[in-house]
């Protein structure tokens, strides 16, 4: 996979690095504040056409950088010939930002008298690094609320940039969040995410850093080869269990993805429909039943149970040697020091699931997602898909991928098992757990885009075809 510079997701550190590799090879940090407030402004000024005649955009700066690009954003919306304010919260403290202030012609007016149309927030970015105090909390929700809508420049102030946690007791919501330079992780976890209706990117020259993380991208998929036939497309196992609803609707899933053939064994398989090749297969026949060579994934956990017979189920196929996706009761039933080589595994676990993951396997828990995804996947092998409203995606490597937001109407039962099915087959196909997680998050997010309101999980999985088909 090739990603460009767009698709980066930094930490603040990375960023200050890429910032400095900017200066060096020649950008000056007043020329780099330039460009991140002018390409900034270019949302601003387009938002701000919409708003009401006569009511303004007010530009809030703080003593950073941030409120440096605030100065370059209220200077650029003024030189368009908008009606512009700057509230400055405190004097601008950089070189940068006093430069930048310098360079506005504008007004600057007393928090108090600002009102107006838009917001925009440039108190602080990147750069806060501790609680908002309560006169600067008190001074953003005033004015967010004497406004009708608000910006956020870079992140909202109140925002950890590396974690997304609050450092503020309440933030206002935000229509739009500008990311300058690069997207960081805030861009991607909760609580941050929930804090903007849309999100963006400015550019501001910065190369791809091979080490950083990535965002979840549109996967380039292609149409069978020619001489294709079923198996060699990909043969998924869904091993199913006490609850036969579950493995029924992964292996719908898997069958509109991509893999050749899905096979589904379970003690009991009335109901299954008649696309579906399934298998009734007691739990003593199991092994024999996966030593199929042409088995190119398996997935279990999805309706498996947790009784032993659920568990004897679950190690036959960790005997098997296939490539594995484990899922929902799979991963519960996993075992400390005896599951810690999954290696080309895909594991699948939503929070309770991490919390409890964690705890068997002595991780702490206290960590941010990224930084607990990572450890979970190095402590086991396998690559680790956190699913949530900010999915997270760890690879034992130190690979890292944070998922775009995804429609809320995902909160429903049995999209976690579609999912499931959706990394089997992509797993089946590939061959690779990595890829196959990164190209499954992102079709599954797709797929609820395109199943639209209040869906059940079965519309979900028949909305993976289309999904795969804007892929090809
Ligand atoms: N460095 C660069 O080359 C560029 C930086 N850019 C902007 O610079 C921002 C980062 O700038 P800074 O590092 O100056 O950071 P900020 O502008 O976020 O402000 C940090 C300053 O606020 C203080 N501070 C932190 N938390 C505080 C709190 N809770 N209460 C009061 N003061 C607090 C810090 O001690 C520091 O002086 C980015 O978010 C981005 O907007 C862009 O202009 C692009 C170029
Ligand atoms: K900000």
């Amino acid at each position: 996979m090739i990603f460009a510079a767009a698709d980066q997701v930094l930490t603040v550190s990375q960023m200050v690095a890429a910032e400095e590799r900017l200066m060096t090879a020649g950008t000056d940090v007043h020329e780099l504040m330039q460009r991140a407030g002018r390409g900034a402004a270019k949302y601003v000024w387009r938002t701000s056409a919409g708003a009401r005649q006569g009511y303004g955009v007010t530009v809030l700066c703080g003593p950073g950088n941030n409120g440096g690009d605030g100065y370059v954003i209220a200077e650029a919306i003024r030189e368009r010939g908008g009606t512009v304010q700057v509230v400055a919260a405190r004097d601008p403290g950089t070189d940068a930002a006093k430069r930048a202030a310098s360079l506005y012609r504008g007004p600057i007016v007393g928090a108090v008298h600002a009102r107006g149309g838009i917001l925009v927030d440039c108190l602080f970015g990147s750069g806060l690094n501790r609680p908002l105090s309560d006169e600067f909390e008190a001074l953003l929700s005033g004015l967010a609320a004497r406004h009708d809508r608000a910006i956020a420049i870079d992140v909202p102030s109140g925002i950890d940039s590396d974690t997304g946690a609050l450092l503020a007791g309440k933030l206002p919501h935000y229509a739009l969040c500008i990311a300058l330079g690069a997207w960081k992780r805030a861009h991607f976890l909760m609580p941050a995410m929930a804090c903007w209706d849309l999100a963006r990117l400015v550019d501001i020259g910065a190369a791809r850093d091979v080490a950083s993380a990535i965002a979840v991208g549109k996967p380039v998929l292609s149409a069978p080869a020619r001489d294709a036939h079923k198996y060699r497309r990909g043969l998924v196992v869904v091993i199913g269990g006490a609850m036969p609803g579950a493995a029924l609707l992964a292996s719908r899933a898997a069958a509109h993805c991509g893999a050749g053939y899905v096979k589904l064994v379970a003690r009991d398989v009335a109901g299954a429909p008649d696309w579906l090749v399934a298998h009734e297969t007691g739990d003593g026949d199991l092994a024999a039943a996966l030593a199929d060579d042409r088995i190119a994934a398996l997935l279990v956990g999805p309706g498996l149970g947790r009784d032993d017979n659920a568990r004897a189920r679950l190690n036959a196929g960790l005997e098997s040697g296939r490539h594995l996706v484990i899922d929902a009761d799979g991963l519960m039933l996993l075992e400390a020091p005896a599951h810690t080589s999954l290696s080309g595994a895909i594991l699948t676990p939503h929070y309770g699931e991490m919390l409890w993951l964690e705890r068997h396997f002595g991780l702490a828990t206290d960590a941010a997602k990224p930084a607990r995804a990572l450890a979970l996947a190095e402590a086991t092998g396998a690559v680790v898909v956190a699913k949530g409203p900010d999915t997270v995606i760890a690879g034992p490597g130190g690979q890292l991928s944070f998922a775009s937001s995804a429609p809320s109407w995902l909160s429903v039962a049995g999209t976690g098992d579609v999912l499931a099915g959706l990394c089997a087959a992509r797993l089946a196909v590939t061959v690779d757990a990595w890829t196959a997680a990164n190209e499954a998050v992102w079709l599954h997010a797709e797929a609820a885009r395109r199943a639209g309101p209040a869906f059940h999980a079965g519309d979900l999985a028949d909305a993976i075809r289309p999904a795969l088909e804007s892929c090809l």
